[in-house]
């Protein structure tokens, strides 16, 4: 006997109601006939991926997610450009704008939400658009062909991808925000302030504090004004302000609404046999604003009318990353502390990193990442799990060890639910990834995103990805090399390879050239080009003082509060009387307000204002101690024989000898060298970059050692028996770790990544080992000291003046 087949229509052809149906398709594929409505005239396509089309990542066409061969194939009745303007809740029956009735047995309303537009006079005007659909897309596409200024109105998520793809399509692009501070609603004020930063240097400008209040222009808007009465110019504007839920549809029905559409854990409306899903539904109070919850509502919604059981839907907790390359941010829960909670932070401003954590009751319940989000998804996943996290604090602030963090990762993932969501842009479950790896023969990322969709809109959950790649497949993974930053696919070896091939010598030539996919560059490629340029062309290359950090510009330690430390070089932690006396004035006559012994045995003045800075290292007239730089730090020293009746070796003149060595000497990260002399090894030379160590008769080289967060001991490169010998391999040590590793590579990473024994055989021929030095050598030759440069030159003193009110720290 034939069944008989229920009646569903679906009003809103968009993410959510297609998830749901599709969803539904699965668990009974024989149940319903379905007729879906859309107002827009396409089929349904990734909203989120309009960001990327804008940028440039991605094709219109490559945006679509159900063809309208996929509706064909599922016997579904497609009415598109239609809207459903009323529901017949009493004889279940919907109709169209162009005419159509639908009978239904049930009904899924997923109209989504309009975005707000500010109630400006004149935003009537041409030029004032939106940013929600394929056609707002497309009028910013063509505009930015004949017109020159964009203004986007709000700092939010989707005004600054708006901004970013404006930049991209040629405009100059100002963002208009009326907080103090850009993604409030994500992001902490450091966390803001840095994202600012980085956006300022690919070319957006900011309005900020700013009351929009009239838009000028005859027929096509001309400007802004602001309730400051201050004016700005522009071609098109995009507003992008929030959203509201499009409740019109239900509200005229008779449904109950408040800001959405009021619906139970089952996604019922207050009308029988009508159900909301997606944005435009409230559940208990919250419509959400992001698609990961819709995933959540649409698998419940769809389990009920395939008439399975369900606990229902509880509400989602929401993560965000902002869509924008080469800028890496994202927020999960509650990032703002509230009352009751504590937050533990970490900010490094030389590799532009903020992390903060949110604890509450041993639990993680919110976090806000900046410059390095590779912990996002395992943060969001933990948060979501609300696990006891009592002693893993420190491991979750200062990231999962790359070494321990393989396994950790792995037990963690292997722990997690088959239903559990890895990709919360897409949907898919840890089950549907471990199927795709297990079942389908995928061995790559690629290949995961091609056959589940996982990965292929913000990005975010990849490294969870990878991770269940390496679980599942485990030696059949294939890693894919990838580019130093989402700027290029090329890695840093390509790139130095080809900077030496073609002889590039600006950064803007490499990007160029090389076909930057962002033509500013971003935080992770600027600074490591410089450095790359630096090390290949010492002779020539200028510095590019603007893609270094704060505080290589700065050439002091910035501080959480916004002063500077200063360290002067003590070589070998040796010191006099009157150096001690001078540091003692300053510091008294600049009233900074603490002096420290560092651990490289110096002495720190913290707490100094920038203006400062010059006067006080005039004043000192000692050289920086380059505190702050991927440079190198301190020399450690022991006393070594001069007063340790231990001692066989001079350790305090070896030490000393290094020190003037190397001072100044730009390197991938920072490189700290110590000597002992004797093996009792005070100076803890086996967990530094280059330690030496006195035996009877010589010196032991140890490289690739590591303090810090991630310890790790040196490896024995060799044994020599005089200093002259120390000072060889020291520099063709240093000189071969400057040409190898990547920028931002410690020497205990690269060593532990190309292997010691790789390292050995570089360095053991003579020849070549003096061909390093003299190359180190010439880099040196040019070194001069930043301090000194600053304090005579009142061009560069200037820039250390108080700010103005839009400057940046
Ligand atoms: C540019 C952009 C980037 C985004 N990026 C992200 C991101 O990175 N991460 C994230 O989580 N979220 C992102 N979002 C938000 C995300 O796209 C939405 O949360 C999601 O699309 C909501 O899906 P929905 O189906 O509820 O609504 P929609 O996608 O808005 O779909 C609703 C559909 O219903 C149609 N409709 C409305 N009323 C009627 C009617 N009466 N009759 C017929 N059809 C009707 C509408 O035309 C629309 O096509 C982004 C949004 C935009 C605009
Ligand atoms: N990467 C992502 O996850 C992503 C990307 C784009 C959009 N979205 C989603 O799309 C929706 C819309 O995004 P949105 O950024 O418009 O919403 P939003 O509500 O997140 O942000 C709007 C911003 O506009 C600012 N604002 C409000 N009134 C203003 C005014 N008069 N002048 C200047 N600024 C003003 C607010 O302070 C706020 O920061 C959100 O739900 C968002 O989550 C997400
Ligand atoms: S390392 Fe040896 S020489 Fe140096 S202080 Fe310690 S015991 Fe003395
Ligand atoms: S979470 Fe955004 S692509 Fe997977």
């Amino acid at each position: 006997m034939a069944v008989t087949r229920k009646r569903l229509v679906l009003v809103g052809n968009g993410m959510a109601g297609v998830w749901a149906v599709e969803h539904l398709l699965k668990l009974a594929p024989d149940s319903y006939d379905i007729t879906i409505f859309g107002a827009e005239p396409h089929p349904n396509y990734n909203r989120i991926m309009l960001s990327s089309v804008l940028a440039g990542g991605v094709d219109m066409d490559e945006i679509v997610i159900n063809s309208l061969e996929w509706y064909k194939s599922n016997h579904i009745t497609l009415y598109t450009g239609h809207t459903v303007t009323a529901i017949d809740s009493v004889n279940r029956t919907v109709f169209s704008d162009k005419g159509v009735e639908a009978r239904y047995d049930e009904l899924i309303l997923a109209t989504g939400s309009n975005p707000f537009m500010l109630p400006l006079p004149g935003a009537d005007k041409e030029g004032v658009i939106a940013f929600r659909d394929i056609k707002d897309c497309q009028i910013m596409q063509k505009t930015a062909k004949t017109y020159k200024k964009a203004l986007v109105i709000g700092g939010g998520l989707l005004g600054l991808e708006a901004a970013r793809g404006l930049l991209h399509l040629g405009m100059d692009v100002s963002v208009v925000h009326i907080q103090e501070y850009i993604m409030e609603r994500q992001l902490d004020e450091p966390a803001s302030i840095m994202l600012r930063k980085e956006l300022e240097n690919q070319g957006m400008k900011f309005l900020l504090k700013k009351q929009s209040e009239a838009i000028l222009g005859k027929k096509r808007v001309k400007g802004l004004l602001f309730a400051d009465g201050s004016f700005a110019e522009a071609d098109l504007i995009v507003m992008a302000v929030g959203i509201k839920p499009n409740i019109e549809l239900a509200r005229n029905s008779g449904m109950e609404v408040n800001r959405g559409i009021v619906v139970n854990d089952y996604m019922e409306t207050s009308i029988p046999g009508i159900s909301a899903v997606g944005e435009c539904a409230e559940h208990r109070g919250i419509a959400y604003g992001l698609v990961a919850p819709l995933y959540e509502q649409g698998a419940v919604l769809a389990k009920r009318l395939a008439g399975l059981e369900t606990e229902g839907y509880a509400g989602s907790v929401t993560s965000t990353k902002l869509k924008v390359s080469g800028v890496d941010v994202f927020s999960a829960g509650q990032f703002m502390e509230p009352e009751g909670t504590r937050a533990m932070r970490y900010q490094d401003e030389v590799d532009g990193v903020y992390k903060k954590l949110v604890i509450q009751d041993d639990k993680l319940i919110g976090a806000v990442l900046f410059g390095d989000i590779s912990d996002g998804a395992m943060l969001f996943s933990l948060i979501k799990k609300s696990e006891n996290i009592k002693g893993k604090e420190k491991e979750m602030l200062l990231g999962f060890s790359p070494e321990a963090g393989s396994s950790s990762q792995g037990s963690r993932l292997e722990g997690m639910a088959d239903d559990e969501i890895i990709c919360g842009c897409n949907g898919v479950s840890k089950g549907a990834i471990a199927e795709a790896i297990q079942s389908g023969g995928c061995t790559s990322v690629g290949q995961i995103k091609a056959c589940t969709k996982a990965s292929a809109s913000c990005g975010g959950c990849k490294p969870l990805v990878e991770g269940l790649l390496h679980l599942y497949a485990g030696e059949a993974a294939v890693t894919v090399k990838e580019g130093i930053c989402g700027c290029t696919p090329l890695g840093r070896d390509e790139i130095v390879a080809e900077i030496k091939r073609m002889e590039l010598k600006t950064v803007k030539e490499v990007m160029n050239v090389l076909e930057w996919v962002n033509e500013e560059g971003c935080a992770k490629c600027r600074p490591s080009l410089n450095y790359y340029l630096g090390m290949l062309w010492p002779e020539e290359y200028i510095d590019e003082k603007e893609s270094r950090f704060t505080n290589e510009r700065y050439h002091a330690n910035i501080q959480k509060d916004g002063t500077y430390s200063v360290v002067p070089r003590i070589y070998g932690g040796v010191t006099s009387p009157a150096d001690l006396k001078k540091i003692a004035e300053v510091a008294e006559k600049f009233d900074v307000p603490l002096v420290k012994f560092t651990g490289g045995q110096r002495l720190d003045l913290l707490g100094v204002k920038k203006e400062d800075l010059p006067k006080m290292w005039e004043e000192l007239d000692m050289p920086s101690g380059h505190a702050y730089g991927k440079t190198l730090r301190t020399v450690k020293t022991c006393v070594g024989s001069t007063f340790c009746r231990f001692g066989t070796q001079d350790a305090l003149a070896m030490g000393i000898r290094l020190e003037k060595e190397f001072e100044r000497l730009n390197a991938p990260a920072k490189v700290k060298l110590a000597v002992s002399g004797c093996p009792r090894n005070c100076s803890e030379a086996t967990i530094k970059d280059f330690g030496v160590v006195a035996i009877d008769g010589g010196w032991e080289l140890h490289i690739g050692g590591n303090g810090g967060v991630h310890v790790r001991a040196t490896d024995l490169l060799c044994v020599v028996k005089t200093d002259d010998e120390v000072v060889e391999w020291a520099s063709a040590f240093l000189q071969y770790y400057r040409e190898n590793a990547g920028w931002n590579e410690r020497t205990a990473a690269w060593v532990e990544r190309v292997g010691v024994e790789s390292v050995k055989q570089a360095l053991e021929n003579r020849e070549e080992r003096l061909a390093l030095q003299a190359r180190i050598q010439t880099t040196l030759s040019r070194t001069t000291d930043p301090w000194k440069e600053i304090v005579n030159e009142p061009e560069l003193r200037k820039n250390f003046e108080p700010i103005s009110q839009s400057g940046t720290i």
